[in-house]
């Protein structure tokens, strides 16, 4: 058995105690969204309309779906790639070997899904399913960090994260022990990460937009434009696949119940909220402020896309011609940090273009309900917390370089404010 490691690593997110009220406190708001988008006055901050009993939460057709789901998904993934792709060096110098077929898996997710409604799929039935799928979804997401748990009992020391081995159970339960925990080349959490959360969100986005149209007789323009907007999202995060294995989730974060529950409940159940939230409190919306919104989408997708496909590129290769004219200051550890481009503008831009896009998908809902705004809310704060933790691993990493670059980019998400 590996000894703890990385023991005098700072604790985040409050320690123990700050995991296990997380570790309540998530599911429970992602249970009361479900069914506050559902009651009447959806009122973000109220009670719920009720509480439901076990036997409106568990199904086993629920579960067996949820765990088809994960089964085809898993298929996809183990198709082969157009690409495999390296991922950042490891404490032992080694690289891990990551499949790219994430977008070939949701075309092909779409093709079976689109066979299936032909064939007389009820997808409208989806959204009937949500509480029950959600539940499963948890149940899921915990028995799988369970496991990870154990396994990573088992891993060498090298292949532990450099949090989440503080000896506290709750804590590395919470956070991850192992860093890639695989089976043969199955990555679990580069798999989790982008394929059955994302997919299932945009698929149900779409379910809840079929059963618009068959209440309503056609789906509204701001059901479309939500649709619309994150599919871009989730066909850009799959199309540049590659981009994740450079995020903090991937080089740092360990595998546990965070990004687990994250990935496979959080994502699909509550990032579909402004759908959720539309079919049953449909909202008026003309072309004029629907082109309007169109446009705050775009600048904020310009600007996210933008800035992280500089980073990679630069982050790849420093001399290609896209980035080597930018501006830059050296480090101890032989890596550069761009001070000119989008990097030069705040030191999160790709934050900035996130959070306005997040303002988009809300935008459609209107201004009268707070509970659609809860996705640009939330995010606001996970990127905020995100940034000092990023910030923090870079002093540490970078020391008197990462002070220079903040000297000479003083404004970290939103430039002139924050
Ligand atoms: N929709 C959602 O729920 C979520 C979306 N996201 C999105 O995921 C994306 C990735 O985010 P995340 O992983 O947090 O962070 P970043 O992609 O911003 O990565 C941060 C890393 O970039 C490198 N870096 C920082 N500054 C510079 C610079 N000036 N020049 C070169 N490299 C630099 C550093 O790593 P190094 O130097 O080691 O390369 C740093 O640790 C973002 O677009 C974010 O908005 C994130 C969380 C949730
Ligand atoms: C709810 C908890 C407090 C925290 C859970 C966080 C997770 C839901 C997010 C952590 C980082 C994420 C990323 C994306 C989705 C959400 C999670 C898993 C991402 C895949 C979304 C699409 C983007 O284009 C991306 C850059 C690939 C994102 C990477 C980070």
């Amino acid at each position: 058995m590996a000894p703890p490691q990385g023991s005098r690593a700072p604790l985040e997110f409050g320690g123990p105690l700050g995991a296990a009220a997380l570790m309540l406190l998530l599911p429970v708001t992602m249970f009361h969204l479900l069914l506050v988008a559902r009651s009447g006055p959806a009122r973000l901050l109220g009670p719920p309309p009720y509480l439901p009993g076990l036997e409106e939460l568990w199904s086993p057709w629920a579960l067996l779906l949820c765990l088809t789901w994960l089964g085809l998904q898993a298929a996809l993934y183990l198709l082969p790639a157009r690409k495999v792709a390296e991922g950042q060096e490891l404490k032992d110098k080694s690289r891990l070997r990551y499949p790219i077929n994430g977008f070939q898996a949701l075309v092909l997710t779409a093709l079976l899904v689109g066979l299936g409604v032909s064939a007389g799929l009820p997808l409208s039935a989806l959204p009937e399913m949500l509480l029950p799928l959600a539940f499963a979804a948890t149940l899921i997401a915990f028995i799988f960090s369970l496991l990870l748990y154990l396994k990573a009992l088992l891993a060498p020391a090298s292949a532990l994260a450099p949090g989440g081995n503080s000896g506290n159970l709750i804590y590395d339960f919470f956070l991850g022990r192992e860093l890639n925990p695989r089976i043969c080349s199955f990555d679990f959490k580069y798999f989790c990460e982008l394929r059955p959360g994302l997919i299932g969100w945009v698929l149900i986005n779409l379910a809840l937009l079929i059963q618009e149209a068959e209440l309503r007789g056609s789906p509204s323009l701001a059901m479309w434009l939500v649709n619309g907007f994150q599919l871009l999202y989730v066909g850009d995060a799959l199309w540049y696949e590659e981009a994740v294995l450079t995020t903090m989730d991937i080089i740092h974060d360990g595998f546990g119940f965070m990004l687990a529950f994250g990935d496979l409940a959080w994502v699909p159940f509550t990032y579909s909220l402004q759908a959720q939230f539309l079919l049953y409190h449909p909202q008026p919306l003309g072309w004029p402020l629907a082109s309007f919104i169109c446009l705050i989408n775009a600048v904020g997708y310009y600007i996210f896309r933008g800035a992280n496909s500089q980073k990679n590129t630069f982050r790849k290769n420093p001399s290609d011609p896209r980035v080597a004219d930018l501006e830059t200051i050296s480090t101890a550890t032989g890596r550069r940090l761009l001070v000119s481009g989008w990097w030069g503008m705040v030191r999160h831009p790709n934050y900035l273009g996130d959070l306005i896009m997040a303002l988009a998908w809300s935008l459609p809902c209107g201004v009268f309900h707070l509970l659609p705004y809860f996705y640009f809310l939330y995010f606001t704060a996970l990127l905020v917390h995100r940034e000092d933790r990023d910030e923090r691993q870079c002093r540490q990493k970078y020391g008197l370089a990462w002070h220079e670059y903040c000297r000479r980019v003083p404004y970290r998400i939103v430039p002139y404010v924050y």
